[in-house]
């Protein structure tokens, strides 16, 4: 039998210091290799629901099952991306992507296998012995790839990881996002502010109205890649996408003077 990598059954989180929900009744079922980006109003819950599909946060209600096992705590079947790279500053580029393999049953050799994979799949072989503070922030960024992908992890959790970079360092990584995802089948859950890259990267998205956070509408991207930002079909899903926002937004009061 199959069964989706990711499953979201009735889902619901309230945390113990606030009135109301962040996320409620939210259900979704993710097939393995899929990119998903999760658009949404800022505070609408998409950070919590990564967060708890990483086993970082515990649902109120409701169950998220991985590989048909109810998560629990973060495993190393998922990794978290973060924009401010968590890179240590005191390891090469080389320790620092060894750092995730710390306390893995591999050998040695097999740890060094990895992590010149990782940093061969992002471009950064030759820059194994430098220090992060070397690196420019695409860089950095890429290291940290380097670092979800040794773990060789089923699953990626990207929350805003190009943020804060320029626009073009920023088009290079969705590039190599998608050609990892091309490479190696890994599931990708991406939370981002940003339309075109959720359009450039997503196979689906899904759209979150906030008060409590909910799905709102979930589009599928049916574009080939590589997929080209200015052609027609990428307009026509960015104004698909303008107007779905304009109605997730609450209606503004309307005000009479008679
Ligand atoms: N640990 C926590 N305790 C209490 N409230 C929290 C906690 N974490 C998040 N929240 C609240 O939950 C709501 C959703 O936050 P979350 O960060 O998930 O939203 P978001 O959609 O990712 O926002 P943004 O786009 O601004 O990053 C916010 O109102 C936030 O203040």
């Amino acid at each position: 039998m199959t069964y989706p990598v990711i499953h979201v059954d009735a889902l619901h989180k309230q945390f113990p210091t606030a009135t109301k929900p962040v996320l409620s009744n939210i259900s979704l079922s993710i097939e393995h290799g899929e990119i998903v980006a999760f658009l949404g109003k800022s505070g609408c819950g998409k950070t919590t629901l990564l967060n708890m599909i990483g086993g970082f946060e515990a649902p109120t209600a409701g169950r998220i099952l991985l590989d048909n096992e109810i998560v629990t705590k973060p495993s190393k079947k998922s990794i978290m991306l973060l924009q401010n790279y968590g890179l240590l500053p005191w390891r090469t580029v080389y320790s620092n992507v060894l750092f995730s393999l710390e306390n893995s049953p591999l050998s040695k050799e097999q740890r060094h296998e990895r992590v010149i994979n990782g940093l061969t799949l992002v471009g950064l072989e030759d820059r194994a012995n430098a220090m992060p503070n070397e690196l420019s922030g695409g860089m950095q960024q890429r290291v940290a790839i380097a670092r979800a992908l040794a773990i060789e992890p089923e699953i990626i959790l990207m929350d805003e990881p190009f943020a804060a970079l320029d626009t073009f360092t920023r088009y290079f990584l969705q590039d190599e996002i998608v050609r990892i995802n091309t490479q190696k089948r890994m599931t990708i859950l991406l939370v981002t502010h940003d339309i075109d890259e959720a359009i450039y990267l997503a196979d689906r998205i899904v759209i979150l109205a906030p008060n409590p956070g909910r799905i709102y509408k979930e589009i599928t991207i049916q574009l080939p890649r590589q997929r080209d930002r200015a052609s027609q079909d990428f307009q026509h899903y960015r104004e698909l996408i303008f107007k779905e926002f304009q109605l997730s937004h609450e209606p503004p009061a309307i005000e009479y003077n008679i």
